[in-house]
Order: C-alpha cells, then structure tokens, then sequence
C-alpha cells in the first residue's frame, strides 16, 4: 500500500472567501505551516512555525472537508505559504471529490497548476514571484500598506500578460483608516484595479 502523504495543517475551516474576486462565497480554508518571507504586517504569524504535531495525513484532511459540512463547494488553500509544499497529491485527490480548488500564494515557489480552479498571487517584494507564475494567474493582489506601494503595485501588473488576470489593491489592514482613502482615489484615476477589502475581519468570522 502507498505511505498517505502528511503536510503540516495549521486550521481548517470552513468560512467566507473575504478577499479578491470570490469574495462572499462559502469556502472551506486549509491553511499550511511555514513561510519563506515572513512579512511584517502579516496577520497569519502563527502559521509561519512548524511543529510535529501539525502534521495531518492527505486521507484526515480530505475526510475533514467531508465530513464539515456537505454543501462545502470550494476549498481555499492557503498558509503560510502553501506552494513550499508538493500540493498536487492533495489536489488531485480533492478534485476527484468534485471540489474547485483555489490557492492563495505569494508566488515564490513553482506552481502546479493542473486541477487548480483560480490562482490569486500576492507578491512580496523581499521576494518576488518567479516569473513563470505569472503566465499562471487568475487574480494579483497587491497589499498596499503606504504610497510606495502602487509604484509595485503597476511593477508586478505589468509582467502579466493575459488580459483576464484581475488586479486588485487591498489596504494593509494596520494601516487601513490611513490608506484606504488613498486606493480609493487611486483606483478612481487607474480603473484596472479593483479594490479587496478583507470582509472576513469586518465579519468578525475566521
Ligand atoms: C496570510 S497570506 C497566505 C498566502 C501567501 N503566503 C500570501 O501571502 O499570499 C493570505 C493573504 O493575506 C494577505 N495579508 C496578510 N496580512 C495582511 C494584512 N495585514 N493586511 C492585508 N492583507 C494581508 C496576504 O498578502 C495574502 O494575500
Ligand atoms: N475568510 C477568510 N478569507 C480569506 N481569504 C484569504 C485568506 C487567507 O488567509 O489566505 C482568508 C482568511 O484567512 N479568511
Ligand atoms: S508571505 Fe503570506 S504568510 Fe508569509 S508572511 Fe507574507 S503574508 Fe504572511
Ligand atoms: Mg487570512
């Protein structure tokens, strides 16, 4: 018999999609341990570290999503940064469960894209996506925490060349009462962006 593969698992839950283009769809997380760039603003810090524990085996997660609820339609891979780990074992076998499969990511690991549903790439600039990603995505999300930040913003849009990748700017929420004004006005006078608010911390739901 094959070994079940095991990835470290931080939280499953089943929730609202609150960012990007899903947002307001009922989806279930699956959130991976580790990340490789370690942002100063990320509001997932718990995910970053690794214990043993975290470990779960392909065959408890998929039975997880299963057994949470039936309806559950889409599953949202996150992290942490998910793309660090082999996903596709995961994937596959999720997808012959029927469910749409999304990945969130900063783009920095190589992307195995068959049977993945959406892509949404948010790029760091301590560490850029590789450029192969790009020709990948569904969504860019540039996180934007001060005005420096639309300058990357245009930087990271224009190494995509598909013209049905939407782009959107979502404010560092730390920093969103100060911010927020400034996306606003600057979507207004660059309307390829879209704005992504994190409604999910508006809710008050995970
Ligand atoms: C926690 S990350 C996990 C996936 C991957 N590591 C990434 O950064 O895309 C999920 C999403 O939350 C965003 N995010 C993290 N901290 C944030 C914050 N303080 N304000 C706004 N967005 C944030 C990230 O940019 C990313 O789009
Ligand atoms: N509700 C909800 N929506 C999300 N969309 C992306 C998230 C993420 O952490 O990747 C996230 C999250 O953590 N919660
Ligand atoms: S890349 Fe994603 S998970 Fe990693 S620190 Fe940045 S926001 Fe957090
Ligand atoms: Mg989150």
């Amino acid at each position: 018999m094959k070994k079940d593969i095991s990835y470290p698992i931080k939280e499953s839950f089943y929730s609202i999609q609150g960012e990007g283009f899903y947002y307001g769809i009922a989806a279930y997380f699956i959130r991976f341990g580790g990340c490789n760039i370690k942002c100063d603003w990320c509001d997932t810090k718990e995910s970053w570290n690794i214990e043993k524990k975290d470990f779960i085996s392909i065959h408890k997660i998929i039975s997880n999503v299963v057994n949470n609820n039936h309806k559950i339609k889409t599953v949202i891979i996150t992290g942490g940064e998910p793309t660090m780990w082999n996903l596709f074992p995961l994937i596959e076998k999720l997808k012959k469960k029927k469910y749409r499969i999304h990945i969130e990511t900063s783009g920095s690991y190589p992307i195995k894209e068959k049977y993945v549903d959406w892509i949404t790439i948010s790029p760091k600039k301590i560490k850029l996506p590789i450029q192969e990603n790009y020709k990948k995505i569904n969504e860019l999300k540039i996180i934007i925490s001060d005005e420096n930040d639309f300058l990357f913003a245009e930087e990271q849009a224009s190494y995509i060349k598909s013209t049905n990748c939407f782009l959107f700017l979502q404010p560092e929420w730390n920093n969103i009462s100060w911010i927020l004004p400034k996306i606003v006005s600057y979507i207004k006078k660059n309307p390829k962006w879209r704005i992504s608010l994190q409604i999910h911390k508006i809710l008050n739901i995970p």
